[in-house]
């Protein structure tokens, strides 16, 4: 077992507020709130993480307010105090107002860096965090797989969390169909939570049938070249549906579930993956069989080290 040592350093971080913006729940939180703002952002060595910038518009004085003795960012309390921002104006030009973004419909919004960063939390975990993308039809073994390849990795000490497609949509994709853009939007979430994750340090699995090559692909797109290992689990058609554990296969069968994949919606395998997996209904290998494949994978490719 890996020893853990806490990297946390001693606070030094500012907690910034605009004076314009007010005392909102989301300061509260420890939350940077950048509405009209000028901001500074220090790390432990001292040095400027992002530099003062005014927003588009609305860029009169802001202030920064003087760090609390609570900086764990949860609890503080209404500054005493505002200090005058006045001496980091000569820092303000048209290249720091070109550090703000408008993504998608959120305007006037800028990336904050924290000086504890993927690396660091690698070599706390001692392994790389990455993305294992299962994919193939309802009842190929994708959660079986996700499990085993979680259990195997857990015990030789490795972080792992699977976001499985049926479980994330009891939740953060509850208002998801399985119409085609739903299950594309499906796929862009949980792309982006496995991405947080992988940035985390986490070696995350996800198991959605994600049965389109396009999203399968934005979601590889948004990693670093490697950290998505995309995994087929080939299994024909006849063996899921023999298997049909949920008689989710029967129902579709007898028109009662419209647009289930495999039936009367596509499957589109991957032209290129990482790993294939082609199992046959006369000799299908175990489920632990096909984690130690994934599992060599990983440690052929260097992710169960830092
Ligand atoms: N129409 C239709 N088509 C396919 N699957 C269906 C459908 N309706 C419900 N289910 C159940 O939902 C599970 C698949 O959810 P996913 O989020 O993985 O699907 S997708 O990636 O958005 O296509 C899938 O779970 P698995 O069997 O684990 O794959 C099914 O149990
Ligand atoms: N390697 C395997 N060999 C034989 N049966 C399997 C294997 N993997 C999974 N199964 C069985 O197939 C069924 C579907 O598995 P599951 O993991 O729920 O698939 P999915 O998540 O792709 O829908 C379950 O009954 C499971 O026990």
């Amino acid at each position: 077992m890996n020893a853990v040592q806490s990297l946390c350093p001693p606070c030094r971080c500012r907690m910034i507020q605009n004076h314009e913006c007010g005392h909102s729940a989301t300061d509260n939180l420890g939350f940077l709130k950048f509405c009209g703002i000028n901001a500074v952002g220090s790390s432990r060595t001292g040095k400027t993480l992002f530099k003062p910038i005014m927003a588009k518009e609305n860029h009169d004085a802001s202030f920064i307010r003087r760090p609390s003795s609570k900086c764990h960012g949860h609890h503080l309390k209404k500054p005493n105090r505002l200090t005058p921002f006045s001496n980091h104006s000569a820092a303000l030009s048209d290249k720091n107002l070109s550090a703000m973004s408008n993504i998608g419909i959120s305007m006037n919004i800028l990336w904050h860096e924290c000086p504890i960063q993927k690396l660091d939390r690698q070599h706390l975990l001692q392994q790389k965090g990455c993305v294992i993308w299962l994919t193939g039809l309802s009842g190929s073994g994708k959660s079986t797989l996700a499990c085993a390849l979680s259990r195997s990795l857990h015990s030789k000490g490795k972080l792992t969390f699977i976001l499985d497609g049926d479980n994330i949509r009891h939740g953060l994709n509850r208002d998801l169909s399985f119409r085609a853009e739903d299950r594309s939007e499906n796929i862009r979430r949980i792309g982006e939570v496995a991405k947080l994750m992988a940035d985390a340090g986490v070696i995350c699995i996800t198991s959605l049938i994600s049965p389109y090559r396009k999203d399968r692909d934005a979601c590889r797109a948004l990693l670093a070249e490697g950290d998505f290992i995309e995994v087929f689990i080939d299994v024909p058609l006849d063996v899921c549906e023999a298997r049909d554990p949920k008689g989710l296969y029967k129902l579709a069968r007898a028109g009662k579930i419209k647009g289930f994949t495999g039936i009367d919606d596509p499957y589109e395998p991957p032209y290129s993956c990482e790993i294939v997996l082609q199992q046959k209904e006369s000799e299908c290998m175990s489920p632990s069989d096909t984690a130690e494949i994934v599992i060599s994978y990983l440690e052929k490719n260097g992710y169960l080290r830092a």
